[in-house]
């Protein structure tokens, strides 16, 4: 499945990069086209994957390249000023190559997090393509103004684009690990995964016993507002050489590589998820299991399959396989689309609305709309 890439602010540019990164070096074709949108011009010049053509700063009367300052009221108005530069630059990614439109930023800051909803609203109003969004949490530790950006952008984003697939930065952090300083490898952790799931549409060699086409992608995530999750879980492939040195061969019997594309399934399902939450609240799954041909156990692929459907409690499950030669683990990864409920989603929300009543012993606002984000007191974006 090719995307076209739309980034917004600090965050979105870097895991655009990466994204971008992660297609070079796995030669994958993914990317139908990146535009990078900041106001920020550091920022802006940081990049070094995004053609630098394709870079647009917004919003230079305002604030002279130096940012939003985490005022997303600010990201959103600046963008709004600036939609037709911004769809200046992304008009000229071949749409005839894109199957869905990704906008990628962070939720908790000013550009991305105000930008965001304001993109995903004028693609959606322009292509027929579907428009999805995937937007970083913040971590708890960060303070009430990330938080309540967070929870009103992802109110507003919800609306406008067609499923918004979620990365909560608290559950990547290793322990240890101050939050700065693990941005590199996480922005490399939500590329591979979104790299496996968007290459599994793409035709290759191996051919896929089950290919998993665009379109399967698309219905998982569905096009009516939603929120997902995307698990990822791999496991090492014990290798031996052939008997005089040659090509070197998976260590496995049918029946453990059947074991082993459930048990990774599973991890990638239970403990690997970009937004934890409950098998049982979400409405579809997607399954792709990735590795070298002889360890894709077809009938580990279906129990997999199968075991999703009991955990979720939904017949919409669909499942296939991205074979890769050059590799010696198998991976997993797990699509969840429709997400009703999630233990982050509702702690963002409860502390955004406590950060909001300070905000209203200032200023008197509330007023809201429905969905997951119908919490009361807890302002949209616009
Ligand atoms: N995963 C990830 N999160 C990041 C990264 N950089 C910043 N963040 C998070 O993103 C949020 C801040 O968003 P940024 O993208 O830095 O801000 P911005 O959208 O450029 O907005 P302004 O700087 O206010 O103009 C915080 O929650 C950070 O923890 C990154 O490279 N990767």
């Amino acid at each position: 499945m090719k995307v076209g890439l739309v980034a917004v602010g600090q965050a979105g540019g870097k895991i655009a990069d990466a994204l971008l990164r992660y297609e070079r070096n796995a030669g994958a074709d993914i990317v139908a086209g990146a535009v990078a949108v900041n106001t920020a011009r550091a920022d802006l010049l940081g990049l070094r994957e995004v053609d630098p053509e394709r870079r647009v700063l917004i919003g230079g009367d305002r604030v002279k390249g130096h940012g939003a300052g985490a005022d997303n009221e600010l990201g959103a108005e600046v963008a709004r000023d600036d939609v037709d530069e911004i769809r200046d630059a992304i008009d000229v990614i071949p749409t005839s190559d894109v199957d869905a439109f990704l906008v990628v930023a962070a939720l908790g800051g000013g550009t991305g997090s105000g930008g965001a909803p304001v993109i995903c609203r004028e693609l959606r109003r322009i292509y027929e393509e579907p428009v999805y969004a995937l937007g970083v949490l913040p971590a708890r530790d960060e303070g009430g103004i990330y938080t309540l950006n967070a929870a009103r952008s992802l109110k507003t984003v919800v609306e406008h684009a067609d499923a918004t697939l979620l990365f909560d930065n608290d559950a990547h952090r290793e322990s240890g690990e101050s939050l700065a300083g693990g941005y590199g490898r996480v922005n490399d952790e939500i590329a591979r995964r979104l790299g496996v799931l968007l290459s599994a549409g793409e035709a290759r060699d191996p051919t896929p016993e089950k290919v998993v086409d665009a379109s399967e992608i698309i219905n998982t995530l569905g096009r009516s507002g939603g929120v997902a999750s995307l698990g990822y879980a791999s496991a090492p492939l014990e290798r031996k050489r052939g008997l005089f040195g040659g090509r070197k061969q998976i260590a496995e019997d049918a029946l453990e590589s059947t074991t082993r594309v459930t048990a990774t399934v599973r991890r990638a399902a239970l403990g690997g998820l970009t937004l934890p939450c409950e098998l049982q609240d979400v409405e579809r799954a997607l399954v792709v299991v990735s590795g070298p041909p002889e360890a894709l156990s077809r009938e580990g692929i279906e129990d997999a399959r199968r075991w999703l459907e009991t955990a979720t409690g939904t017949p919409e499950v669909r499942g296939g396989d991205y074979p890769l030669r050059d590799t010696d683990h198998l991976s997993a990864a797990v699509l969840l689309g429709g997400v009703a409920a999630a233990p982050r989603l509702a702690e963002l929300r409860a502390a955004a609305v406590e950060a909001q009543r300070n905000v209203a012993a200032i200023a008197e606002r509330a007023e809201l709309s429905a969905g997951i984000w119908d919490a009361e007191g807890l302002d949209p974006l616009f």
